[in-house]
């Protein structure tokens, strides 16, 4: 197989993506040692914009940039988190994933710098966050919680944190762990306390679609249980047509026998309503168990929620 003499990675420029970026270059030592790669950083609508997201085109916001330095030919292969990928347009037309890396943890953790855990927090403490799932999800089991609008990458977060801006923060544990901050969780909250989005964990390589040299090259970077749960969950997105302000979240997992299953939710805003779903695939492909998924929360109304939403 050929190896293209220089591969040049694009990706956003905070610390967390940019350590992701080197577990790229890390593993595509190994898979093609001498491969020469660069960095390409750019900012995002979404890093330099601190407002309300929905204001910026939703969650767009951490891509857009990115893709179109890979479209005009400044990098070769894009990284980015597939959670901040929007599931309800198609890629880019001309790119296409090349791989999905082997996941990494998919939970929140709450970080408390006195080190207490969410059910110990007293009641009116200030919890960063402007993700309206993690909001909808706390306003159902810890109404006695205020959450304060929070926005910027995870170092700057875990600053304003140290500056008094809020008393704890919910961040992906993820994140953490591709910044070094592992130290700062108070708390790892299960899926059943906090259930994650979709895509958490996962990192895609997008590249041009005609590349397919690189394609080749870079494939072997593809984890095929991340492949499966990625894909699944992108559809159940997709079909949903969820978008930045709709709290929607949910996991697919391969389990220890191959069998892939996924489990989603769709809430309100205030918490108040929560639909669930979950099945199993059998000899369904994960396409179509995404889809299935999407269906049952349709059928119980997560049209309607969704559609009530500003966006
Ligand atoms: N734009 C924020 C963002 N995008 C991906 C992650 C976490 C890492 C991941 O899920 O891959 C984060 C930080 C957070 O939610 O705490």
């Amino acid at each position: 197989m050929s190896v293209p003499e220089l591969i040049r990675i694009v990706s956003r420029d905070s610390p967390m993506a940019l350590a992701q970026v080197e577990r790229v270059r890390a593993e595509l030592a190994v898979l093609h040692p001498g491969v020469r790669t660069e960095v390409v950083p750019v900012k995002t609508t979404g890093d330099k914009w601190m407002g309300d997201l929905s204001q910026v085109e939703g969650k767009g916001a951490f891509t857009k940039e990115v893709d179109a330095a890979l479209l005009a030919g400044e990098a070769d292969l894009a990284v980015h988190c597939v959670k901040d990928i929007p599931a309800d347009r198609p890629l880019p037309a001309g790119t296409t994933f090349a791989a999905f890396l082997k996941r990494d943890d998919i939970r929140d953790a709450l970080i408390h710098p006195g080190g207490l855990t969410l059910d110990e927090l007293p009641a009116g403490t200030r919890i960063g966050t402007s993700s309206v799932r993690r909001v909808a999800q706390l306003a159902a089991t810890h109404p006695h919680l205020e959450c304060v609008p929070f926005r910027g990458n995870a170092n700057r977060r875990l600053e304003k944190l140290a500056a008094g801006e809020a008393d704890a923060l919910l961040l992906a544990v993820a994140g953490l762990e591709r910044i070094g901050r592992p130290d700062v969780i108070s708390e790892v909250l299960s899926p059943e306390v906090m259930m994650p989005p979709i895509g958490a964990g996962i990192l895609a390589l997008q590249c041009r679609e005609g590349d397919t040299e690189l394609i080749d090259a870079i494939s072997g970077l593809g984890d095929p249980d991340t492949y499966r749960e990625a894909t699944a969950e992108r559809m159940f997105l997709h079909v949903l047509q969820g978008h930045c302000n709709s709290p929607i979240a949910g996991y697919a997992r391969v389990d220890r026998s191959g069998e892939l299953s996924l489990r989603a939710c769709v809430f309100t805003p205030d918490g108040k309503t929560r639909l669930n779903a979950h099945e199993w695939a059998g000899r369904l492909d994960p396409a179509t168990l995404g889809t299935s998924v999407a269906v049952a929360l349709l059928r119980q109304g997560a049209r309607e929620i969704i559609d009530g939403i500003p966006h």
